[in-house]
């Protein structure tokens, strides 16, 4: 089943937190919604599932006709961030959805336990949720919502608080899960990486307007405005004044180059010169902040410069890796 939404707007005290003239997400898709803090991902998601307390106007679709709530409630499945367990076990827990829809006590035991496997979660089957770490409850969370196999998904940063192996393996865990079922999926996130991993589309939120929709391999590559850009690290931003070029180039600071000034800059590379502000240790690389008569520029660097504050510095980016970027208009 398909879930989309025609001209769909959430407002509060008279402030629009979200405005989409047109999504759809088919069966068996994953797209991201990529978005900073506070840009609008979980109003979107939860007025998807006519979910939340604003106020809302437009259509949600389900296979393109307008949805009812009860049919939404029917269709859908949630994984909000910080999901609530109940006060029982963990296996109860992954059936509580099954449970809900009307499946008796065994029969919702028995469908979800595969789950709680799938999940990496089966050693757990007995134990009482209230006692999980943050990162089991997600995974007995995102086992509750699978078990029903709901024909629309909407995740909610589900990797949240996740140390970076849990978050890896559970991506992983998710992604096969997800393969085995054909459901419409939402995935609300702020980290490109996990829109690499699970989304075969991605869409940027801004100050709650999508701006940019597209695969997302092409998305994350081509920004398509300096916000989109910042979203997106490429953080590195060379105004037209010092490079010549007609627009803003962006580029991500791990693509830049820091230089002596008295070196030529390699071939194919765009260069702009300014004074090192300061070196910032990133664990294994460095961030060089870098004053040009333009404004700040940033290069980020695993070589050491032996540079220090004070230095003339030149900041040269391969021609492949920088992108025009025109400004934002709206
Ligand atoms: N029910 C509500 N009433 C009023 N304002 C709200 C309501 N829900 C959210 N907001 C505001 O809407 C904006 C978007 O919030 P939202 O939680 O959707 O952002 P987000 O992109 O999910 O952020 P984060 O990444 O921090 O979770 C915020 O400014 C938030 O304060």
């Amino acid at each position: 089943m398909s879930i989309g939404c025609r001209d769909l707007r959430v407002t509060s005290g008279g402030r629009e937190l979200v405005a989409v003239p047109s999504l759809d997400i088919a069966a068996g898709e994953t797209l991201a919604v990529l978005g900073a803090n506070g840009a609008g991902k979980s109003t979107l998601l939860r007025a998807l599932a006519h979910l939340g307390t604003a106020t809302r106007s437009g259509t949600v679709l389900l296979d393109g006709k307008a949805a009812t709530t009860a049919e939404l409630r029917a269709a859908v499945a949630a994984v909000l961030q910080r999901p609530v367990l109940q006060r029982m076990t963990v296996l109860d827990n992954a059936a509580a959805g099954l449970r809900l829809r009307g499946v008796p006590r065994r029969a919702a035991r028995q469908r979800a336990e595969p789950w709680l496997a799938a999940l990496g979660v089966a050693h757990l089957a007995t134990r009482h949720a209230g006692n999980l770490s943050g990162g089991e409850a997600q995974r007995v969370a995102l086992a509750r919502a699978l078990a029903v196999s709901p024909r629309v998904l909407l995740l909610d940063e589900p990797f949240a608080g996740l140390d970076a192996t849990s978050r890896t393996d559970l991506l992983a865990d998710l992604r096969s899960a997800l393969d085995a079922q054909n459901a419409a999926v939402l995935l609300v996130t702020h980290d490109r990486a996990e829109a690499t991993a699970l989304a075969g589309r991605t869409a940027l939120l801004v100050r709650g307007e999508l701006r940019q929709v597209g695969r997302t391999d092409e998305v994350l590559d081509a920004p398509a405005d300096l916000e989109c850009a910042n979203l997106l690290g490429f953080t590195t931003h060379l105004p037209p004044a010092l490079t010549g070029h007609d627009t803003m180039l962006v580029a991500r600071p791990e693509r830049c180059l820091p230089l002596a000034t008295d070196r030529p800059p390699p071939p194919d590379t765009i260069a702009v010169d300014g004074v090192l502000r300061r070196v910032v240790p990133l664990g294994g690389a460095v961030r060089l902040d870098v004053d040009t008569t333009e404004g700040p520029v940033t290069a980020v660097t695993t070589v050491d410069t032996a540079m220090a504050p004070g230095d003339p510095v030149r900041v040269a980016a391969l021609a492949a890796h920088l992108r025009e970027c025109p400004p934002v208009t709206r």
